[in-house]
């Protein structure tokens, strides 16, 4: 059994593997939130996200089929609920194409994910092989990467609004409806992992599982680096630039 010191000291090792290697330190990041990319630059993270995206309900739906507790599941369905919402009105799947679309992309283009990067493809598919396979504790302990979400989705309006005509309050309704999601979904997780990591093993089990997510998600924007900013080397089947787009991207006049 693990002390009230010890839960805390496992805490703050979850907090220090974020703060080590979360991808808000990656450079792509910075560039994107500061206005330095080029409208493909910014349509390759649109179109490459957009797979990411896509996969978290699937992974999501992975973890629910393993859990053989109704209370679990239905602590975790709104996570599905979330990103695929309604019919009529559809959830965090939807808005992001909304972005696609104030990108000058093809939203049926996106949602297809040819041109995908072939990394982010393993990346994406290494986790949701990764919570369909490992015990629950490590899958949910992969999800807390979202602890450290809700601060680059703030920076991410906060920087998109200010340096691309594009942003505008719809196109950006992904992070604005996240910022509410995520707290609650880490909450739950958070709480869930510090109860059930009652040994060294499983902490160290835990912790490793929540380094593994930063890989899956530090090596999408390696990815990204790699093929569109330097050495700008789009590997075969990566979106050429061209394909998909319909338009120039709105311009906020236009969207007011
Ligand atoms: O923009 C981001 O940097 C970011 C990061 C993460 C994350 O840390 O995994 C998620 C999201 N966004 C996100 O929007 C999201 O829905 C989400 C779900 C999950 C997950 O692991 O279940 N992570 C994330």
């Amino acid at each position: 059994m693990t002390t009230a010191d010890d839960r805390q000291a496992f805490h703050a090792r979850l907090l220090e593997i974020g703060k080590q290697r979360y991808h808000d330190k990656h450079p792509f990041h910075a560039m994107l939130h500061s206005g330095g990319c080029t409208t493909t630059q910014v349509r390759a993270w649109v179109i490459n996200r957009y797979y990411y995206q896509s996969r978290i309900p699937m992974k999501d739906a992975a973890f629910m089929s393993r859990c053989d507790d109704p209370d679990l599941r239905r602590a975790w369905r709104s996570r599905i609920e979330d990103h695929d919402g309604d019919v009529e009105e559809g959830g965090g799947i939807r808005r992001w194409l909304r972005l696609a679309e104030a990108v000058g992309l093809d939203p049926t283009y996106v949602a297809s994910t040819k041109g995908v990067l072939p990394s982010t493809r393993f990346a994406v598919d290494a986790y949701v092989s990764f919570v369909r396979e490992k015990p629950l504790l490590e899958a949910v302990a992969s999800s807390l990467t979202e602890l450290f979400a809700p601060r680059i989705h703030s920076e991410r309006i906060a920087g998109l609004l200010e340096h691309y005509a594009f942003a505008d309050e719809s196109a950006l309704a992904y992070f604005r409806q996240r910022l509410a999601e995520a707290p609650r979904d880490v909450e739950f997780g958070l709480a869930f992992v510090l109860d059930r990591a009652d040994t060294r093993e499983k902490q160290d089990a835990a912790a490793a599982a929540l380094a593994f997510k930063t890989d899956v998600l530090w090596s999408q924007l390696d990815a990204l680096y790699s093929a569109y900013v330097s050495p700008g080397r789009i590997p075969p089947g990566g979106w050429d630039g061209t394909e998909g787009v319909v338009r120039e991207p709105r311009a906020r006049e236009a969207a007011e």
